[in-house]
């Protein structure tokens, strides 16, 4: 078995966790307080700039040059997500243009900005995986259970569920399964921790921005 199929099994109890979230479920019925939603994009524009930085370190960690390159193209779409988000939801919403992230969403970019500089390569690039491939499922399962009318979380949901995504969690996935070949079985076993460690924390981002989490101090 491929080390993606295996990876899948291991946290597919907690995807089934994702989807049954009430903010996935409220960004799928259009029901999604306004004030939640824009907690979350407000702390989603932080993740992705510090998603965009962990892509460009694993980039230039990588040997081979078609890897090299395709992270660096993640890189810059996080990035251009990033800029668009500013452009169009931060003024819509009026957001500031300085976001403090909260305790989960620093957990999270922290622990992938560590794994991306410190960790073995196939460890690195194992625990940026979840930021991609859950986020491909829960679009394509948001977009699939859709109902008719207009939801007000469209753009959202178009972007996740959208081509363009798709081929870029093609190829993370695939990337990650060459790596994986050539690895050993601790290093792959390290990879599979990595994976579910940061599935754990697209779960928690998306509690906390439903929490609106604060600061306790
Ligand atoms: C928290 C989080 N994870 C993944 C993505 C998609 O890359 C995103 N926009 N935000």
């Amino acid at each position: 078995m491929s080390w993606t199929s295996e990876a899948w099994k291991r946290i597919a109890p907690l995807y089934d966790k994702v989807i049954h979230m009430p903010f996935n479920q409220e960004l799928q019925s259009g029901t999604l307080p306004k004030e939640t939603f824009k907690f979350y994009m407000a702390q989603d524009a932080f993740y992705l700039g510090e998603f965009g930085k962990a892509l460009s370190t694993i980039s230039g960690r990588l040997n081979d040059l078609d890897k090299v390159l395709a992270f660096s193209e993640f890189a810059a779409g996080a990035i251009v997500v990033e800029r668009a988000l500013h452009e169009s939801y931060f003024k819509t919403l009026g957001l500031p243009d300085e976001v403090d992230p909260s305790p989960s969403c620093l957990l999270y970019t922290n622990y992938i900005r560590n794994q991306a500089s410190f960790a073995n390569i196939e460890k690195a690039v194992a625990a940026i995986l979840p930021c991609f491939w859950i986020y491909k499922e829960v679009g394509d399962y948001i977009y699939a259970q859709q109902g008719s009318s207009e939801n007000p979380y469209k753009n959202w949901i178009d972007t996740y569920a959208g081509e363009e995504f798709a081929t870029s969690v093609a190829k993370a996935l695939e990337i990650t399964d060459q790596l994986a070949e050539k690895a050993s079985p601790a290093a792959r076993e390290e990879m599979f921790e990595a994976f579910e460690m940061a599935s754990k924390l697209e779960w928690m981002f998306w509690d906390s921005a439903y929490r609106l989490e604060k600061w306790p101090v």
